[in-house]
Formats: C-alpha cells, sequence, structure tokens
C-alpha cells in the first residue's frame, strides 16, 4: 500500500554529504512524519529539477558542488520566488546568517545545531508555503462564480452574497490542514458549516464532533486523548479518544471559548506538532486530523482579558469564518421559511402549509437573536399548531412581541444613547412621525405589522397618520 506523503509536494534537500543526509531524514521523518524528501547531491541538478517537479520548500548546502551556494540561492529565487529555501551550512559558515537572509533565504541553520530550531523553520516554511497556496486558489476562486462542489452546500439554505462568498473561502481553503475557527452569534448555523467544510475536504476519515463547554481539563485530555488502563480510578482498559476517531478526518471542537487554560496548552499542542499524551501514558501519539473550532465568543477580548492564550488565538484564527446573523441577512428569512415550513411539514407527517404573505415581512422586522434555531423553532411551532388552511400568524406575532417587549437587548440601550448625544431633541410630533415612518419602512407598508411594532392598533395607527 501506498503511504501517505508528507509534505505533498517534497522537500528538496541539495546536499553533498551523504551521512548527514541520512541522519537528518531519520530525524524529520521521526519528529515531524516528514517522509516526502529528494535529495541532491550535485547543486546544478537543483533549478533544472524545480522545472519539472513542484517542491514545496528546499533545504540548501551552499557548499554542494558545482554551483556556489550564492548562484543557487539567487537563480531559485528569480525563478521560483514562490518556493522558500532554507541555508543548512557547515561550521565554515558560522557567523554568515545575515548574508543569506540578506541574499533572500527563509532561514538559516548551522548543521551540527539542534534539529529543534531546524525542524521549527521547516515547519514555519511549509506554514507559510501552503498560505501562500490557499490565498491564490482563493484569488482565483473569487473571479470565478459557480461552487466547486455545490453538494457539500447543500444543507444550508441562503442567497445572501456574504454566505456565498463564505462558501467560495471554504471551498479555497478546504484542502488544507491548516485549523478553521468559525465564530457567530449562537444558532447561526456554526455547526453546519463545520460540516460543509469537512464534506468540501473530501477526506477519507469522519467528521467527531465535541463540545468544550463545562468540560475540564481531565475530561477534555479523556474525551481527546483517551486513557490508559489504570490512569484514574475505574479506567480498567485502554481507550482511544476522540482524536485518534477523526483521524484522517475532522475534528470539531464547539464552543471553543469555554476551554479551561490547561487544556488550552494541551490543544496547542496538538495543533502545532499534531502529537498528545493519552492520560496516563508517557508514550507519544501522533495523528493527522483536521481541526475545525467553533465560539459564539469575543475570543480576542478573551484573548485581551488573559481568559485565551494568545498564542493558541493567533493558531486558531488562521483561517476565520464569521457568519453573518439572520436579522443581516433577512432576504434569506422567505426561503428559510419555506425550508421549515417542508422539514416541519414533513417530520409531523403534515401537509405543506401555506404561509400568509405577510409572514415573511413579519419575520424581517424581528431582530432573532436566537437566529436561524429560533426561526426554526418558531415554524416548527406554528406546523404543529397548525390544522387547516393558511398558516396562522398568531404563534408568530406572539414570539415576537413577548421578545421584543421583554429582551435587555432590543435596542434600547442603542437609543437611550443616541437620544442623549442628539444636540436637540425633535418635537413630540415630529418624533411621532419618525417613528411611524421607521415602522411602516421596516414592515414594507404592512399596517397591521408596523401598528403592532408599535405596540398600538391598525386604526390608531390610521388615526394618528392623518393627524400628522
Ligand atoms: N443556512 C441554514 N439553512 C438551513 N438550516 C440552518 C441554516 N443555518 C442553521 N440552520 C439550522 O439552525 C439550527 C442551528 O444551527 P447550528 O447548530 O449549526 O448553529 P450554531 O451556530 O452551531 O449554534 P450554537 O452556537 O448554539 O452551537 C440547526 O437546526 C441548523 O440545521
Amino acid at each position: 500500500m501506498r503511504k501517505n506523503l508528507f509534505p505533498d509536494p517534497p522537500i528538496l534537500l541539495v546536499c553533498s554529504e551523504a551521512d548527514w543526509c541520512e541522519n537528518l531524514m531519520d530525524d524529520l521523518t521521526q519528529d515531524a512524519g516528514i517522509n516526502n524528501i529528494l535529495i541532491r547531491n550535485d547543486s546544478s541538478k537543483t533549478v533544472g529539477l524545480l522545472q519539472y517537479q513542484e517542491i514545496s520548500l528546499v533545504l540548501l548546502d551552499p557548499d554542494t558542488p558545482p554551483l556556489s551556494g550564492e548562484d543557487v540561492l539567487e537563480v531559485l529565487n528569480y525563478d521560483h520566488p514562490r518556493v522558500p529555501v532554507i541555508i543548512v551550512a557547515g561550521s565554515n559558515q558560522g557567523g554568515r546568517a545575515s548574508h543569506w537572509l540578506k541574499r533572500g533565504a527563509f532561514g538559516f541553520h548551522l548543521k551540527d545545531e539542534s534539529r529543534e530550531n531546524l525542524l521549527a523553520t521547516i515547519r514555519k516554511a511549509l506554514t507559510h508555503c501552503e498560505l501562500q497556496r490557499e490565498n491564490r486558489a482563493l484569488r482565483e476562486r473569487m473571479l470565478h462564480d459557480g461552487l466547486d462542489q455545490p453538494a457539500a452546500f447543500s444543507g444550508l439554505v441562503t442567497r445572501n452574497r456574504k454566505m456565498i462568498s463564505l462558501f467560495k473561502y471554504i471551498e479555497a481553503i478546504a484542502p488544507s490542514s491548516e485549523p478553521v475557527l468559525i465564530t457567530g452569534e449562537s444558532g447561526v448555523g456554526k455547526e453546519l458549516f463545520a460540516r460543509a467544510i469537512h464534506q468540501a475536504s473530501r477526506a477519507k476519515g469522519k467528521l467527531v464532533a465535541v463540545n468544550a463547554a463545562g468540560l475540564d481539563d481531565q475530561a477534555f485530555s479523556d474525551s481527546l486523548f483517551g486513557h490508559v488502563r489504570g490512569a484514574f480510578t475505574g479506567a480498567d482498559r485502554d481507550r482511544a479518544g476522540l482524536v485518534e476517531k477523526a483521524a484522517g478526518g475532522t475534528l470539531f471542537l464547539d464552543e471553543i471559548g469555554d476551554l479551561n487554560t490547561a487544556s488550552q496548552v494541551k490543544l496547542l499542542r496538538l495543533l502545532q506538532e499534531g502529537e498528545f499524551f493519552p492520560l496516563g501514558s508517557d508514550t507519544l501519539k501522533r495523528v493527522k486530523v483536521r481541526m475545525l473550532f467553533a465560539t459564539n465568543q469575543d475570543l480576542a477580548v478573551k484573548k485581551v482579558a488573559g481568559e485565551f492564550r494568545r498564542d493558541l488565538y493567533y493558531r486558531l484564527c488562521t483561517h476565520h469564518l464569521h457568519i453573518p446573523p439572520l436579522r443581516e441577512r433577512t432576504e434569506d428569512i422567505p426561503l428559510l421559511l419555506r425550508h421549515f415550513l417542508q422539514e416541519a411539514a414533513a417530520s409531523l407527517g403534515k401537509k405543506i402549509p401555506t404561509p400568509p404573505e405577510e409572514l415573511a415581512i413579519l419575520l424581517s422586522t424581528y431582530h432573532f437573536p436566537g437566529n436561524i434555531r429560533e426561526l426554526r423553532a418558531m415554524v416548527h411551532n406554528a406546523v404543529s399548531l397548525h390544522r387547516s388552511g393558511k398558516l396562522s400568524m398568531e404563534s408568530f406575532r406572539r414570539t415576537i412581541l413577548t421578545h421584543t417587549r421583554t429582551a435587555p437587548d432590543a435596542g434600547m440601550g442603542d437609543f437611550e444613547a443616541t437620544l442623549r448625544q442628539l444636540g436637540q431633541l425633535p418635537t413630540l410630533k415630529e418624533a411621532d412621525e419618525m417613528l411611524m415612518n421607521e415602522a411602516l419602512r421596516r414592515s414594507q407598508g404592512n399596517q397591521k405589522i408596523a401598528a403592532a411594532m408599535l405596540g398600538i392598533s391598525p386604526p390608531a395607527l390610521s388615526k394618528r397618520r392623518k393627524k400628522t
């Protein structure tokens, strides 16, 4: 069976010291799972090879004959500017780091230095290349309209432009192994996005989801990394964790903003090194798994407050999707309404009810703190109450009215703040008129809905409008 090769495309090692090359290859395979390396002991073959073979990065010993290291580096930088070159030099080059960096090398290491530093630079260069590749793919994708894999997004109902751009972004980054952070208010569809990323990645492994909320460090480590027999009371046999179950696939960690600080350290190690210790074991395990994270909290604020590690924060943000709340994409409401009417009717074994035309308008006036989950619940509730004829708007009205009047975040704080900033207040008559106009604008001219928003009856609204 063909082994999984990493990285893909390979690393090119240009060096004529065969023993050193072999040692380095062993170390890279053991310490970083790097098993795709080409070796050339003749520097004149380097440039030619890159003409027909894609290469991730070049490790160049500048003393490899017959060309000078400076010449090879110059040609590589000129002809293949996207391929980073790391100089790995003999001790005769000690103290010449700035010489090589000024000439465009990505990094400089002496052969007899610790491997750890070299490994860190290689990892950095590989990430750099991957991000560059994704940026190019992203740019190309933005220029094209359609989606390559519409099936991956079939569960996400939308016609909003921002959402479609997010789908395109996902297609561009789906093949990458970098983490993705999905943010957005509760109920906007973060889990559905995680599923779409997994599907678009065409990964062979499974999608495994875990919720980090309420997990202490022991529960987190046990869930993710598993344990060995005797690790704690009751651990009567070895048990694999979710990371292993997701190997070759995707691990989706929801509510990442709630992760305790001890677990944050372990997660960072998993992300950076792909390594972890099962509970009670001192044997490192290594897996390849794509990691997705979701939260409805502002991680930047948590980072500043010292509740979320800075290094982990920056690692998570490599790719970031922010899903807009439903109130910012009201054009989706009619589509979602139809979708959930069909879903609810099917699950309740009823005929799909016809909604009144003004239902979508009523819904678009509401701020939906619970987003799509809230809309779904409203529709399921209305369909379960429905007997025959047109769908009644009553249950929708009641929910909206209750939430609008009682919600602490119904926008009244903003309104008061705006009022305080006004130099001159409007007269009561002017304020009356402005409010009525705004309600009618939001309700697309529907008097009944506008009146409900203002807390008066439709005849009262009509009377007041005649007076102004
Ligand atoms: N665009 C959409 N089309 C169809 N259904 C959707 C869409 N977005 C969300 N939903 C549905 O809304 C509900 C909530 O979605 P989901 O669980 O993905 O939200 P979330 O952002 O992960 O929420 P939370 O932050 O509370 O975990 C689910 O039933 C989901 O199927």
